[in-house]
């Protein structure tokens, strides 16, 4: 008999008028009663769902349609504002970097922008709880300590370029945080970049440069190495690696390259020979490095690799200076096996003054200038700005790193069921009696689709969303579901069951099991001893339509009361009559039972919470065996 203590969401009229006129024109069992009274048309009814739908669902983004979703749903916990605060105050960008105009004055449209660079990361963290984004360049460390101050508001981080190895991706996961990257509008300036080095580098423009300014003439000192039919390889086949070997190959160079996850015939297609690593760089005489800094890369370039490499072999590192062994390097250059080296990345940016590797005459340094042309600066500047609005505004932009892509159709269809799914999980935990931790969670769609093009991720999220979020004072978003969920030793598999019927539809049914629990509510376990609680969605809105082994059919939006009592005349009538004698509105009922005048389930919709009285009174009816109150 206990009632649940979770607390309320808003209430919207309109939507209640909706459900109304769905319960009342569209029932679908012969048992389901409407208590309304709204005089909304069905054909009202499909202008106002038309409406609605054609001007929001043209949106491309997950979080677009989960704010969409959420608002017509009435729900206030929305997913991207972890203090369940719909904020309608313009939003705070922190911009610690230098950024390109274009994107300051986008920025500045839609929210209040604070430039603020150089800032030690004591003042960053300090700044960063009053902020709801952080755009950043490879300058400004996002660390775990930042995403703590930042008390659950930061909502995303843009990074400014491609690299995001600044930025504790793993935090911003747990903490919920959306990352963003501009990975496209620098391969260009970096390609360039990369090819300057070489050329400049064999032809020791650097040192001559230097040389000639102070006041020498060394025409012999630096004579230099010919690029035509020399062979480089270019290790990481990406967008920058890719760019550079097509300009060495308009140089006349030998292209080959190295990257594990490139597709062959894109190399093929310009000219390269994909290679394996030790190929790569025991036959190059240039090797250009153009892959990530991950854990694999991390100094991937050291002792025992540069002794596999050819003498004098030259090289160029415009990607990132941790790939590298400094220190490795620096031996390599002295003993000869490395001629030259030509460096615009270091592992500590800006590296130590009496760097040896920095100070040494056959390196050439630049300062992180790779990405620096005014063009890609721009660019960059207009990609982060569009992703970090889009973001805000609750879309998922294309280029986020941390949470998984859901194409724009998929998320448009999903919709209704992302409703269903997180009030399915909303309901399924208010069912389980206090005390037994929920661990194990089973969620069966029921479907005409092939699974392979069934793409659940989203449900998942919801489903987790709605389960986890009454009970703890955790925010879940797609960014942080799964790792919520394993952080707090929840189990959510996934099975789907072909069904043979439309599929047009994508989902004919969602069932939420929670297995070795207890229930507040013993009709919702079914014989099998687990809670079961199946929903659909019927004519654009979420239906529960069988709790345990009992069909009902309630649209879910309000609270429910749900009420087993001995199948007889009168059962409605006298709960109908303790609610409305205490100026509890019903909105809907509908009675499900197993067989005639044995038991039944009634699903009862209230629009107020009835108190704590009212609620004893339906208990004691003789004939109500078990009841529970329910907020959706
Ligand atoms: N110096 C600068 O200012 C700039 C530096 N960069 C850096 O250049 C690097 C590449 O950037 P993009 O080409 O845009 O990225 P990308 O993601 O298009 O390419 C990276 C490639 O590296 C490959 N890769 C991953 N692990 C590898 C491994 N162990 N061995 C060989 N290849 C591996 C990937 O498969 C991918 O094809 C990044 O580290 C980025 O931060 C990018 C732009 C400017
Ligand atoms: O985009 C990248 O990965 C870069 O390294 C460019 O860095 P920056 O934005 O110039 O600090």
């Amino acid at each position: 008999m206990a009632t649940s203590s979770i607390s309320r969401v808003a209430k919207n009229p309109t939507n209640f008028s909706i459900r109304n006129v769905e319960s009342q024109k569209k029932s679908i069992f012969s048992r389901h009663l409407s208590f309304s009274n709204s005089s909304i048309s069905l054909q009202k009814l499909s202008l106002v769902k038309g409406s609605y739908f054609s001007r929001k669902f043209h949106t491309t983004t997950v979080f677009n349609v989960l704010e969409t979703v959420e608002s017509k749903s009435d729900l206030l916990s929305r997913t991207q504002y972890p203090d369940n605060v719909v904020r309608t105050e313009r939003p705070t960008i922190l911009v610690s970097e230098k950024l390109g105009e274009a994107g300051l004055d986008l920025l500045r449209t839609f929210g209040n922008v604070d430039c603020s660079y150089n800032l030690s990361p004591e003042e960053l963290c300090a700044k960063i709880s009053l902020c709801d984004a952080l755009i950043v360049r490879s300058g400004t460390k996002v660390t775990r300590q930042v995403f703590e101050a930042a008390k659950g508001r930061l909502k995303v981080v843009g990074r400014a370029g491609v690299g995001i190895d600044n930025v504790d991706l793993q935090a911003a996961t747990e903490f919920g945080c959306l990352v963003v990257n501009a990975p496209t509008a620098n391969t260009i300036a970096a390609a360039e970049h990369g090819i300057a080095l070489l050329a400049s580098m064999a032809r020791n423009v650097a040192q001559a440069d230097a040389s000639m300014k102070a006041g020498k003439w060394q025409r012999n000192k630096y004579v230099g190495v010919s690029l035509v039919g020399k062979t480089l390889a270019v290790m990481g086949f990406g967008k920058v690696g890719s760019e550079v070997a097509r300009r060495a190959k308009g140089l006349g160079m030998h292209v080959i390259a190295h990257d594990p996850y490139a597709p062959a015939d894109r190399a093929r297609a310009i000219g390269v020979e994909l290679v394996s690593f030790d190929q790569a760089i025991s036959t190059a005489d240039f090797i250009s490095l153009h892959m990530p800094l991950t854990p694999s890369t991390n100094r991937v370039f050291n002792d025992e690799t540069f002794s596999k490499m050819k003498k004098d072999v030259r090289i160029i590192n415009v990607a990132r200076g941790g790939v590298i062994d400094e220190d490795a390097l620096v031996r390599a250059l002295d003993n000869g096996t490395v001629a030259q080296a030509a460096l615009d990345v270091f592992t500590e940016e800006p590296p130590p003054k009496d760097s040896k590797l920095v100070q040494h005459e056959n390196v050439t340094v630049t300062p992180h200038l790779g990405a620096s042309t005014k063009e890609a600066q721009e660019g960059v500047a207009v990609e982060i700005a569009e992703a970090v609005v889009g973001a805000l505004r609750g879309e998922l932009s294309a280029t986020a790193v941390n949470a998984p892509m859901v194409p724009p159709e998929v998320l448009s269809e999903l919709a209704p069921y992302v409703t269903l799914a997180e009030k399915l999980g909303r309901l399924a935990v208010q069912l389980v009696a206090g005390g037994s931790g929920i661990q194990s969670v089973k969620v069966v769609y029921e479907s005409a689709r092939d699974p392979a093009n069934l793409d659940t991720r989203l449900l998942r999220a919801m489903i987790t969303k709605g389960i986890i979020e009454p009970i703890s004072d955790s925010h879940i978003n797609l960014v942080n579901a799964d790792f919520t969920a394993k952080q707090k030793g929840l189990r959510i598999s996934e099975e789907r069951v072909l069904v043979d019927s439309s599929s047009e539809n994508p989902i004919d049914s969602i069932q939420v099991q929670v297995s070795n629990v207890e229930s507040k509510f013993a009709s919702a376990l079914t014989e099998n001893g687990y809670i079961s609680i199946d929903g659909r969605v019927k004519y654009g809105i979420p239906h529960l339509t069988r709790v345990g082994s009992f069909e009902v059919d309630v649209s879910l939006d309000g609270n429910l009361i749900l009420c087993r009592q001995v199948d007889q005349p009168g059962m409605i009538g006298r709960v109908g009559n303790i609610l409305g004698e205490r100026n509890v509105n019903v909105s809907f009922m509908s009675v499900g039972r197993t067989a005639k005048r044995t038991k039944a389930i009634m699903a009862i919709g209230v629009d107020e919470e009835p108190d704590k009285d009212t609620l004893k009174k339906i208990g004691e009816v003789p004939a109500v065996e078990e009841f529970v109150f329910l907020e959706l």
